[in-house]
C-alpha cells in the first residue's frame, strides 16, 4: 500500500507537488489573487507611513490635513477590505475546484489500482483520505494564502519602517530572527503528532467499522466486552495524541505573543535612543509603532500557517503516495477483432503466486481447461482456488509461469479484451447503486432493456424483479440493501447471461436458499454454463458429477484431476475427504453425513449439499 508521512520528504517538495500538478492550471486567477494580496500588504503599510504623515501635519498645524487625513484613511481602509474579499473569494473558488481535483483523481486511482494494494488497506481508511486528508490538503493551502499575505505585509511595513528609521528597523529584525529559532522545533514535534494523529484516526475509523459490519457475529459470539475494550484502547490513544497535538500547537501561538513583546521592549529601548540623539520625532514613533502594530497579527499568524502548513504536508505526502502506487498489471495489445471472442482454451504451465506479503499460495500448477467443458475445483479452504480463479482476468498476475488463452499468453491481450471474455458469478455478487436494469446491464455495454429482461428470465430473477414496487425500475442503494442472497445471486447470474463471455468463474453459492430458489438458481446457472469454458468452486455434489472434470488442490498445488469415480478410485485426498466426512459403508443404502458441519457462511439444506465441502484444513 502506499507509504505514509515520510518525515524526510520536505515541505517545499510537497507543496511543489500541489503547485505544479494541481494549482498550475489556476495560475491566471492566482496571479490576480496575488496582485489583490500586494494591495492588502501595501494597504496596510501605507496606513503606518500615512498616520506618520497625519502626526506631521497636526505638527505642523497644516490646514489641509483636516480634509486629506480621513480621506486617506477611508481610501487606505476601503481598498484594503475590497480587496481581501475579492482575494477570499478568488482564493476558495481555485481551493474548491483543487479539492474536487484530487478527490477525482484519488478515487480514479483507487478503482484502478492493483488488487494487491487495494487490499492491504481497509475501505475506511482510504475513505478517511478522501475526508479527513484532503480536508487537511485545504485547509494548509489557505494558510499557505493567508502566509503569503502575511510575509508581504510584513515586507510592506519593514519598507515604511526602515523609510522611518532604518537603524531601529534593522535591529527590530535581528531580534526577530534571533528570536524565530525555536518555532522550528516547535513546528517540528507538531509535524510528527500529526502524522501519528492521522494514522490513528484511520486505525479508529476501520475499527469501529469493523465491529459495526460484523455487529450480528459480534452479538451472537458474546464479543461486546471484547470490542467494546479493544476500542476504548484505540479511542484512548487518540485522545492522548489529541492532547498532546494540541499542547504543541498552543505553545506556537504564546511563543509568538513572547517573541512581539520582547520586539517591542527592544524597540522602546531603540526609540528611546534614537529620540534622544534626535534620529526621529514623535510622528516618526507614531509611525514606527503603527507599522509594528500591522505588521505583529500578520507574523503572529505565521507561526500557526506553520503548524497547519505541515499537517496539509503530512496529507499531501499520504495522498501523492497513492497517485504514486505503481500499477503492476500492465496492458497487453491484442484485440480482438470486432465480434470475434475467445474459443475458451485456458492453460496454466508451471504457475506460481505469491501475495504480496510473501505468502505463496500456488505451487507449480499445470492445468489444461478445454473449451466449452466444465471444470469443478474442489479443495480445502485455502487450497487456493479463489486464487486461481483471480489469476485468469488478472486481479493479479502469476509471479511465475504463463496462463494461455486460445494459445496466447494472457498477458498480451488488452485488459479489456481479456476481460470481456469472462464472466465472474461469485457469492458476494456487487450491487451498485442504480435501478435494477442498471445493474443487470452492466454486463454488456449498451445492453438493450428488452436483452436485461430476457436475461432477468434466464436467470430466474423476473419474478422477483416485477413484484417489487418500481419493478426493473427500482432504484438500488448499497447502503439499504433489500435484496435476498438468492436474488442478488441470480442479478448477478442475469448479468452473466447478458455479457455471453465464453469463460465463466462460478463460485457456487454456498448461502442458505429454500428449496425454490435453490432449483431456480441451478437451472439459472446450467443455462449458464451451456456451451462455455466454466471453472466452478463447488460446494455441491451434484454440481460435482455433472462436471466434465474435478481439479482437486491441496495447499496451493493441483493434486489430482478426473472425473468423480477416477478420482475415488485413485484415493488420495478426494477419496480421504470424501470417506472422512460421509458413511459409505455397504450397509448403508445411501451416502449419509457422518457429521454436521456448518460451511461459515450459512447452514446446508441437505446432507448431499455439504457433501464435497472440505474445509477447516
Ligand atoms: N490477499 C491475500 N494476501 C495474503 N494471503 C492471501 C490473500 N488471499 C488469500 N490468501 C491466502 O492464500 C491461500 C489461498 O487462498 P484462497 O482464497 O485461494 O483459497 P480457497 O481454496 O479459495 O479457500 P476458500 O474455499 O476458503 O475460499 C490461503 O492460505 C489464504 O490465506
Amino acid at each position: 500500500m502506499p507509504q505514509d508521512f515520510d518525515p524526510n520528504r520536505s515541505a517545499s517538495q510537497a507543496y511543489g507537488r500541489l503547485w505544479r500538478d494541481w494549482l498550475r492550471p489556476y495560475r491566471a486567477t492566482l496571479f490576480l489573487t496575488l496582485m489583490l494580496m500586494v494591495i492588502v500588504a501595501l494597504a496596510s503599510a501605507g496606513y503606518a507611513k500615512f498616520i506618520q504623515m497625519v502626526i506631521e501635519g497636526f505638527e505642523t498645524a497644516s490646514n489641509s490635513v483636516i480634509w486629506w487625513g480621513p480621506l486617506g484613511i477611508i481610501v487606505l481602509t476601503l481598498s484594503k477590505g475590497v480587496s481581501q474579499y475579492l482575494q477570499n473569494v478568488l482564493q476558495n473558488q481555485v481551493m474548491s475546484r483543487m479539492q474536487a481535483d484530487i478527490q477525482t483523481k484519488m478515487y480514479a486511482s483507487l478503482v484502478t489500482m492493483d488488487l494487491a494494494h487495494l487490499l492491504a488497506e481497509s475501505p475506511s481508511a482510504l475513505s478517511a483520505r478522501f475526508s479527513a486528508d484532503v480536508e487537511l490538503i485545504r485547509n494548509a493551502s489557505r494558510q499557505v494564502f493567508s502566509a503569503v499575505t502575511a510575509i508581504l505585509t510584513v515586507i510592506a511595513t519593514f519598507g515604511v519602517m526602515l523609510s522611518i528609521d532604518w537603524a531601529m528597523t534593522l535591529g527590530l529584525i535581528l531580534i526577530f530572527a534571533l528570536a524565530f529559532g525555536p518555532v522550528g522545533i516547535v513546528g517540528a514535534r507538531v509535524k510528527a503528532i500529526s502524522a501519528t494523529t492521522q494514522e490513528e484516526i484511520a486505525q479508529m475509523v476501520s475499527s469501529v467499522d469493523e465491529g459495526l459490519s460484523g455487529i450480528r457475529m459480534v452479538r451472537a459470539y458474546r464479543l461486546e466486552d471484547r470490542l467494546k475494550d479493544s476500542s476504548k484502547a484505540v479511542f484512548e490513544n487518540l485522545y492522548k495524541l489529541r492532547v498532546s497535538l494540541v499542547k504543541w500547537q498552543a505553545i506556537l501561538s504564546p511563543m509568538m505573543e513572547i517573541l512581539g513583546g520582547l520586539a517591542v521592549g527592544a524597540l522602546f529601548f531603540l526609540v528611546a535612543l534614537r529620540m534622544r540623539s534626535g534620529a526621529i520625532d514623535l510622528a516618526g514613533f507614531i509611525g514606527l509603532l503603527t507599522a509594528l502594530g500591522v505588521a505583529t497579527n500578520p507574523a503572529r499568524k505565521l507561526g500557526g500557517a506553520y503548524a497547519i502548513a505541515l499537517q496539509g504536508q503530512a496529507a499531501l505526502d499520504r495522498v501523492f503516495a497513492l497517485f504514486d502506487t505503481p500499477n503492476t498489471i500492465r496492458d497487453g495489445s491484442f484485440e480482438f477483432a470486432s465480434g470475434d471472442k475467445a474459443k475458451g482454451l485456458v492453460e496454466f504451465r508451471d504457475v506460481d503466486f505469491t501475495y504480496p506479503d510473501g505468502f505463496q499460495a500456488l505451487h507449480g500448477i499445470n492445468l489444461r481447461i478445454e473449451a466449452g467443458k466444465t471444470y469443478a475445483f474442489v479443495g480445502r479452504s485455502g487450497a487456493g482456488k479463489s486464487t486461481v480463479f483471480n489469476l485468469l482476468p488478472r486481479l493479479f498476475d502469476a509471479t511465475s509461469g504463463v496462463i494461455y488463452l486460445d494459445g496466447r499468453p494472457i498477458t498480451e491481450y488488452t485488459l479489456p479484451a481479456l476481460r470481456d471474455q469472462i464472466s465472474v458469478v461469485s457469492q458476494d455478487s456487487v450491487l451498485l447503486s442504480g435501478s435494477v436494469l442498471e445493474n443487470i446491464s452492466f454486463g454488456r455495454e449498451g445492453a438493450s432493456e428488452v436483452d436485461c429482461i430476457k436475461a432477468a428470465k434466464s436467470a430466474a430473477a423476473h419474478k422477483f424483479i416485477t413484484k417489487l414496487p418500481e419493478g426493473f425500475n427500482t432504484h438500488i442503494e448499497p447502503a439499504k440493501i433489500k435484496f435476498s442472497g438468492g436474488e442478488r445471486q441470480r442479478l448477478s447470474i442475469a448479468r452473466a447471461i447478458l455479457r455471453d463471455a465464453p469463460i465463466l468463474l462460478l463460485d457456487e453459492p454456498t448461502s442458505a436458499l429454500d428449496a425454490e430458489s435453490e432449483n431456480q438458481i441451478r437451472t439459472a446457472l446450467d443455462v449458464l454454463s451451456e456451451g462455455r469454458t466454466t471453472l466452478i468452486i463447488a460446494h455441491r455434489l451434484s454440481t460435482i458429477l455433472d462436471a466434465d472434470q474435478i481439479v482437486v488442490m491441496d495447499q496451493g498445488a493441483v493434486v489430482a484431476q478426473g472425473s468423480h469415480d477416477e478420482l475415488l478410485e485413485q484415493g488420495g485426498i478426494y477419496a480421504d475427504l470424501f470417506n472422512l466426512q460421509f458413511d459409505l459403508s455397504p450397509e448403508s443404502s445411501a451416502p449419509k453425513r457422518k457429521r454436521s458441519f456448518s460451511n461459515g457462511q450459512g447452514r446446508w439444506k441437505s446432507p448431499l449439499e455439504g457433501l464435497v465441502k472440505f474445509f477447516g484444513g
